[in-house]
């Protein structure tokens, strides 16, 4: 069945044609976001759901989308999206991270001339048939300094077009190295100096429990007298009581504000005071920005819902369109190993070893350490996948280490997951053949060759003349046809394995009727 997906915000129908294009059925309800009792109605429909902000994904509705795979924002900010919530339940939350930068670094700019210039005041009274030309009086930007909260992907669109407009350019950002503020022409300065020697000021942070009001009363106080300051990045960046404050007094002598603490602004404390222009969160809004977004979400949520491959995603590792086919067997394989070692392990887990060998070591073994932890934990928790797998594993305190050997030894691709627990470590190891098959080749350090089925049957035994034609003919007694047989002993009368696949279930009774055979040591139905 094709997959479904949910457009339930204002997005360019650009996107409904890709995701038409690519077979996949979709639904453009582009007002349904704001009606949150339909959403929840509606959302277990679907496997995609494409939004911008108005959509609110949260816990609740995140509960009732019980087929949903991935969430596509259309643009940079997530914070419209319970991430951990759509994480622990294995859903992909991806964006766009460029689509609308340039455009919104351009509101920035246009928002710091309108509050230079007074533009949408001097607009309404001239309208008004006032013709005030000695109330709007205004400053040039030429030559003074505009300090830039957040020099990111926006933050240094706007540096280098402020630096155009002759504007001398200083910025805060813990993560800007000194080499690319270097480069961009920018002068890297402490958040104080930054407040103590900008004449304009620009946010362009996410917002964080480190950003939030990062422009309060304390820091407007620190601030040259007559600052204009600019924020479409996200509300709650600014104390909006203490702007209000300070714009009334004087003391910042305008601000220009995109985005808010409540969206929908309809009423808020800034409305009204001196000096202020208000835009509503039109930071991305150009026909360019939305056919950039709309096109992008649509073809990557397109690509993972068809290939699996993984682009810009926030809670899981990319794999890109080219990689994805080749990763695709060995992700099998992972989760192949993590399976196995998961049905046969019942005790409190420690850690989870993997080894990478050949040429998986130089391929994406993130997306293969998460496969292979989401084979471990399913047989625990039936929904975990690759995207929810390492938060639960790190939940419940189980150690990951991965280690990776280019060098090949008798396979191409050489993969094995170490099981630590208190008693003991339990290894398990794998191969893709050329076919594109994985196949299991080594039990606890024991050889063998098996390509799992759905149903397999474990049995760990002494390795004893007789022990085959008893096991089989204990199987064909009781109607279960043999569909695969591997053995595997480290050596003559030592320890040896056996890996069965199996036609049908195998009863409980038959289960403990091939543990009383003699030198049997263990038997466990597994699935996969
Ligand atoms: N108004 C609108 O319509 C739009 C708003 N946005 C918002 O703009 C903001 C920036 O977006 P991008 O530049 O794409 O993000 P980005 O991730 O490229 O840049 C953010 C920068 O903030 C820095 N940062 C993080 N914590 C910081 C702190 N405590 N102090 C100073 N800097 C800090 C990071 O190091 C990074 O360089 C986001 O909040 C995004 O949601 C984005 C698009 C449209
Ligand atoms: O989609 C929009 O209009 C808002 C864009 C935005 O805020 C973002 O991309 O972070």
């Amino acid at each position: 069945m094709a997959p479904r997906v949910l457009i339930s915000d204002d997005l360019s129908e650009t996107a409904v044609q890709i995701f038409r294009d690519r077979g996949i059925e979709v639904d453009f309800q582009p007002k349904l976001g704001k009606d949150k009792e339909k959403l929840l109605e509606l959302i277990g429909q679907y496997d995609g759901l494409a939004i911008r902000s108005a959509t609110k994904v949260t816990e609740k509705v995140i509960a009732a989308a019980t087929n949903l795979k991935v969430i596509g924002r259309a643009g940079i900010g997530v914070d419209n999206v319970d991430i951990p919530a759509a994480t622990a339940k294995g859903i992909i939350v991806m964006n766009t991270p460029f689509g609308n930068s340039i455009t919104t670094a351009e509101h920035a700019i246009a928002m710091m001339f309108a509050t230079a210039r007074q533009l949408p005041a001097a607009d309404a009274s001239t309208q008004a048939g006032k013709w005030e030309k000695s109330r709007f009086m205004g400053v040039e930007v030429t030559a003074k300094t505009l300090g830039i909260i957040g020099c990111g992907n926006i933050g240094s669109i706007v540096a280098q077009r402020a630096i155009g407009l002759s504007m001398k350019v200083i910025a805060f950002d813990p993560f800007l190295s000194d080499e690319r503020a270097r480069e961009m022409g920018v002068e890297k300065v402490d958040l104080d100096t930054l407040f103590r020697r900008a004449d304009f000021i620009t946010l362009h942070t996410p917002l964080t429990d480190k950003t939030r009001n990062v422009i309060d009363a304390a820091a407007i106080a620190k601030m040259k007298d007559g600052v204009r300051i600019v924020n479409c990045a996200r509300g709650g960046l600014i104390d909006e009581q203490a702007l209000r404050a300070a714009l009334d007094s004087g003391k910042v002598a305008g601000a220009a504000v995109d985005v808010f603490t409540e969206e929908p602004a309809t009423s808020n404390v800034l409305f009204g005071a001196p000096n202020i222009v208000c835009t509503p969160h039109l930071g991305a809004s150009t026909t360019e920005a939305q056919e950039n977004v709309a096109l992008q979400v649509a073809e990557q949520m397109s690509e993972y819902l068809i290939n699996g491959a993984v682009q810009n995603a926030l809670n899981m590792p990319s794999i890109t369109a080219e990689e994805a086919p080749r990763l695709t067997p060995l992700v099998k394989l992972a989760e192949q190993l993590g399976s196995f070692a998961g049905q046969l392990t019942d005790t409190d887990v420690k850690a989870v070893r993997i080894e990478y060998e050949g040429a998986v070591a130089n391929m994406n073994t993130r997306a293969l350490t998460a496969a292979a932890l989401a084979g471990f934990l399913q047989p625990q928790l039936q929904t975990v996948n690759m995207v929810s797998a390492p938060a639960y594993a790190k939940e419940r305190g189980i150690k990951i280490e991965e280690t990776r050997r280019e060098q090949r030894g008798a396979y191409e691709s050489y993969m094995r997951l170490t099981v630590v627990t208190e008693e003991q470590e339990r290894a398990v190891a794998g191969t893709v053949f050329s076919d594109g098959k994985p196949r299991i080749i080594q039990i606890k350090g024991i050889n063998l060759e098996a390509e799992l089925g759905p149903r397999m049957l474990y049995v760990t035994n002494q390795d004893k003349p007789g022990f085959v034609g008893r096991f089989a003919s204990l199987l064909g007694d009781s109607g279960v046809n043999i569909a695969t047989f591997s053995l595997g002993r480290d050596a003559p009368g030592g320890s040896a394995i056996a890996l069965v696949e199996v036609d049908g279930d195998v009863p409980a009774s038959l289960v403990s009727n091939i543990g009383t055979l003699p030198g049997v040591q263990q038997v466990k139905p597994l699935v996969f």
